[in-house]
């Protein structure tokens, strides 16, 4: 498969030895001191284009695959209030878009463990319920998409949540999901889910050893994703069950 990467920095450097592992070509590698190189880039010479840049840049990296109807694998995080525009866009080209905001199976997983015991704690409304995620010093969101995609699952399962809050020494509403970011290097990740009573605490943490797993989950999404239309999710991907 021939892949142009948009972004090269830390998760791009990563995707491009996996992918090249497996077979595949790296036609172009585009930053943001390089982007010009985008005007020699023949449309038909890209199967598939994996975006891992910044928040400013995802839109027009996503814009300039979708417009000439390539498809475009994105992991950047911190854009998400533009998607509607990258969704309609999709659909009016009929092309083909697959975004995760974290790409790693175990992370998935845990996506739905986290939904499963939210539904359980529902009704237990002795318990606080918070998030803490743990990124290196460079990462320039927060709180993560990730530490999102947790928040969003738990306030739709729990019925006196109705909004997520970063911590940020400010008043939390009592019907607010507090999350708190941390950064420490060389942390590639980390999302902990505490809900604490007076009698016990609950806690479910994943961690991330490296950004192996990001960046293996999003070249198996371009493999698969090649002959595919629209919209597409982990969920799509990954055929799990509906718990
Ligand atoms: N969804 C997932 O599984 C994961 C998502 N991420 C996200 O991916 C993004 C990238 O992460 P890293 O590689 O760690 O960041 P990084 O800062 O190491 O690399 C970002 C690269 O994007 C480039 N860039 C900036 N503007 C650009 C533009 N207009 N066109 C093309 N390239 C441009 C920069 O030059 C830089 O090299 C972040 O938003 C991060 O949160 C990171 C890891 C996993
Ligand atoms: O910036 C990172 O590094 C990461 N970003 C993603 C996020 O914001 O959730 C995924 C992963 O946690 C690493």
């Amino acid at each position: 498969m021939k892949i142009l990467l948009l972004g090269y920095g830390k998760m791009g450097k990563i995707i491009e030895e996996i992918a090249v592992s497996r077979g595949h070509q790296i036609i172009g590698k585009i930053n943001i001191d390089n982007r010009a190189e985008l005007e020699q880039i023949q449309a038909q010479n890209v199967d598939v284009i994996i975006e891992f840049s910044q928040p400013e840049a995802a839109i027009s990296n996503i814009r300039w695959g979708l417009e000439r109807g390539i498809p475009v694998v994105s992991g950047t995080t911190g854009w998400m209030e533009k998607k509607p525009e990258i969704e309609k866009l999709t659909a009016d080209k009929e092309g083909t878009f697959f975004y995760a905001s974290n790409f790693s199976i175990g992370v998935n997983v845990f996506f739905k463990v986290n939904q499963y015991l939210a539904q359980l704690m529902d009704e237990q409304s002795d318990y606080k319920v918070s998030i803490e995620e743990i990124h290196h010093t460079e990462k320039k969101d927060a709180p993560s998409g990730t530490a999102i995609t947790l928040a969003e699952d738990i306030v739709k399962n729990i019925d006196r949540l109705s909004q997520w809050e970063l911590t940020e020494e400010k008043p939390m509403p009592k019907d607010a999901l507090p999350i708190t970011s941390k950064r420490i290097d060389p942390a590639p990740g980390t999302h902990i889910i505490r809900y604490q009573s007076e009698i016990d605490d609950i806690e479910i943490t994943h961690t991330a050893h490296s950004r192996k797993g990001f960046a293996l989950g999003a070249v198996l999404v371009a493999e698969w994703i090649k002959d595919k239309k629209g919209l597409l999710t982990m969920d799509d991907f990954l055929s799990f069950r509906n718990f």
